[in-house]
């Protein structure tokens, strides 16, 4: 074979690789079977052995890590990376609407989505290219753990289009792999982690990359540092345009009109909470429309348009559950 027909053939594999790898983490919708998959892999390894020139840096061979790190280096923040306000009961959600309202002078409709209980992320792109990944840090300055993300499967490394973006989201380890990582590490005589969010964090603070890419970690991106390259003007449409770059989107998410919808998504979820294959410790409420976000703006420390519900912590509910029963 020509080299010409050698490249080409082991970019189409790297690039017909990916696409299936994007089917299963991104869209959990597997479109063939990991049998099927793994004998095109060991395929792709054997050839890039063959011919290193044609190792990409976007191929899924190079997602297993393998850089170790001195240290993380500091990543700024040119957009602030902001916390949200809580609420903790319907009443302060129904301020929190009669404060919009207020401000803005009319009724707004909200988006409400899960709020993932991880690690929040920034990603940058450069014309379509993932470039640097950060930690929030104190939401100026957060570390540079582009090698260790660039190991989380749902992370796409080249856009369906060749924006420069820069998303935010969460990191988060699935309950199911959070279980599986403590037991080893109960076999192995290691000590386990508390819960999911720390075996994240710490997943993704290891300086060694093979570690972090072995850890099963996942994503779901939730909004854009600037909205100039997508013509968007709402969140719900902002959510699925990053879905149509290539990120992990929430499927969950709802429009309300009224604080009674939000309170009824959240009692919904709340029930289905247990159910998640992910934690979730509650629900950000954002107002809808962009143009109505950027005329609230932010207060020092949080945006005035957004509001997160927390969940009552479940060990209080059991405490209460008990208390009812001796009565
Ligand atoms: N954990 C989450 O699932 C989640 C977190 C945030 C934020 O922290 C957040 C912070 C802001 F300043 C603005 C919007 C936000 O939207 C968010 N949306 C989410 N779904």
């Amino acid at each position: 074979m020509s080299d010409r027909a050698i490249e080409e053939k082991i970019y189409a594999l790297q690039d017909q690789l990916n696409e299936y790898a994007h089917a299963y983490y991104v869209k959990d919708a597997p479109i063939i079977t990991d049998a099927e998959y793994d004998r095109l892999y060991q395929e792709l390894i054997q050839l890039e052995k063959d011919y290193p020139a044609y190792i990409r840096s976007q191929s899924p061979t190079q997602r297993v890590g393998g850089v170790v790190l001195a240290g993380f280096e500091k990543a700024v923040h040119e957009i602030p990376l902001y916390s949200l306000n809580d609420a903790f009961s319907k009443e302060e959600l129904i301020v929190f609407d009669q404060r919009v309202q207020k401000a803005l002078g009319h009724s707004v409709s909200y988006e409400c989505e899960l709020k993932i209980d991880g690690l929040s992320i920034s990603l940058k792109y450069e014309n379509g290219q993932f470039v640097r990944g950060a930690t929030r840090g104190d939401g100026s300055v957060g570390e540079n753990i582009t090698e260790n993300l660039k190991t989380v499967r749902s992370i796409p490394m080249t856009l369906a289009e060749p924006i420069s973006i820069e998303v935010r989201g969460e990191c988060y380890m699935p309950k199911q792999s959070f279980q599986q990582l403590n037991e080893k590490r109960e076999e192995a005589g290691l000590e386990t982690f508390a819960n999911p969010r720390n075996a994240a964090a710490g997943s993704l603070r290891q300086l060694d990359t093979k570690i972090t890419a072995q850890r099963n970690l996942s994503t779901f991106l939730y909004t854009v540092a600037e909205f100039g390259p997508l013509e968007v003007s709402t969140q719900e449409a902002a959510l699925q345009s990053l879905e149509a770059l290539g990120f992990k989107i929430n499927p969950h998410r709802r429009v309300c009109h009224s604080v009674d919808e939000i309170w009824a998504y959240i009692e919904e979820y709340h029930e289905k909470r247990s159910s998640l294959p992910y934690e979730i410790d509650g629900i950000v409420i954002k107002v809808n429309q962009l143009a109505l976000q950027d005329e609230l703006g932010f207060t020092v420390k949080a945006p005035r348009w957004a509001i997160a519900y927390k969940f009552p912590p479940e060990e209080a509910e059991t405490i209460i559950r008990d208390i009812e029963w001796t009565v």
